[in-house]
């Protein structure tokens, strides 16, 4: 039995999880988002290279993955300091810090914000989604010298050639359709997962489709459903009954993308993202048919546009707003509790 089962593993080492309070079960705090780039509109290209002001802010909150600065928030590590303890200040305990090898991960600085704010970090193993695999993971089997070992690896021993273990397995990226290389670092997750007992979060593909796919080749691998997380369900399942059929299959059902208010969304244009409003209704309709249990949220923070220093709602927006706008919507106090500390302490505790 490995010696994190019954506890939590952040950047600074394992704790109990009665210790990790208020979580946000998905953000990063220092990731660079290049792969996603999405070139400006004709006649934007102005605003795609100028620096980040308010007077640009609603363009950006428009478009934010056409401004190439705007993505890449490994540039902001003091202004995310700041963030963190603000969101101590507000009564937050942990992040999950879900930055997968593609995008940039820095475990040293994940450990020093954990040092020096004193929020529990917990990191990512794993990998993002297939534009950004290496030829050599995309060459590497599922099993012997190979995706398994090193995520298995990441958790137990350290990740990027450093100490520092990871605390979860994620996100893994998924695109749509689910590619082949995509498909071996599921099968990997899945195998990792059941040697470590550990918790899994999976980005889905942008196709309401995707969920159930990345599910469903989990599972066939021997994956541990009850403890993984499904992400970004907002932009993903918008029609109640086949939100209930994916709920069915056991995942947590992770609105992680609060703070987000966007009319085009440009990876998938037939997609209209909800408000902070529509993700809370969505919420109320799933703790009524009876998943409060399953639920958590978050607020993805993934550019920079996003942090209060350029204007944005910052780490602590659900803690300050969303919070009371649950419960003036019937979402009781429990409720509440149970979605911010209790599920994420039974997800992040290793079996
Ligand atoms: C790395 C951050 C990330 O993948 N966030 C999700 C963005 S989106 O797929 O919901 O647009």
């Amino acid at each position: 039995m490995p010696e994190q089962s019954g506890k939590v593993q952040t950047v600074l080492g394992l704790i109990e999880p009665g210790q990790l309070g208020r979580t946000m079960t998905h953000e990063h705090l220092t990731m660079t988002f290049e792969c996603s780039h999405v070139p400006p509109a004709p006649g934007d290209e102005g605003l795609a290279a100028a620096p980040i002001e308010m007077k640009h802010l609603h363009w950006l909150q428009q478009n934010p993955y056409s401004h190439s600065e705007n993505l890449l928030l490994n540039q902001e590590i003091e202004a995310v300091k700041e963030e963190l303890l603000c969101y101590r200040k507000a009564g937050g305990g942990s992040i999950v810090e879900n930055t997968t090898t593609g995008i940039t991960r820095n475990l040293p600085v994940l450990r020093k914000l954990a040092k020096e704010t004193g929020v529990h970090i917990i990191a990512g193993a794993g990998y993002y989604v297939d534009v950004t695999h290496s030829d050599e993971t995309r060459k590497m089997t599922v099993e012997k010298v190979c995706l398994t070992d090193i995520i298995v690896s990441e958790v137990l021993h350290g990740a990027d050639g450093t100490d520092i273990r990871c605390g979860v397995i994620g996100e893994i990226g998924t695109s749509w359709p689910i590619t082949e290389s995509e498909k071996k670092v599921l099968r990997a997750t899945a195998h990792a997962q059941t040697q470590l007992g550990c918790p899994v979060i999976i980005h889905p593909g942008r196709n309401k489709a995707a969920p159930g796919e990345a599910i469903r080749i989990l599972q066939e691998a021997g994956g541990n459903i009850s403890k993984t997380v499904m992400s970004h369900l907002d932009r993903t399942l918008f029609d109640q009954q086949e939100l209930l059929e994916f709920a069915k299959m056991g995942s947590y059902l992770e609105y992680d993308l609060f703070g987000t208010e966007m009319l085009n969304y440009p990876f998938n244009l037939d997609v209209d993202m909800p408000s902070d409003s529509q993700r809370v209704q969505a919420l109320a309709f799933l703790i009524r048919e009876g998943y409060e249990d399953r639920i958590l949220i978050a607020h993805d923070i993934h550019t920079k546009h996003r942090l209060t220093k350029y204007g944005g709602h910052g780490f602590s927006h659900i803690l300050k707003n969303i919070v009371p706008k649950m419960l003036s919507r019937g979402i009781t106090q429990n409720q509440v509790e149970k979605i911010l500390i209790e599920n994420p302490k039974q997800w992040l505790t290793f079996k």
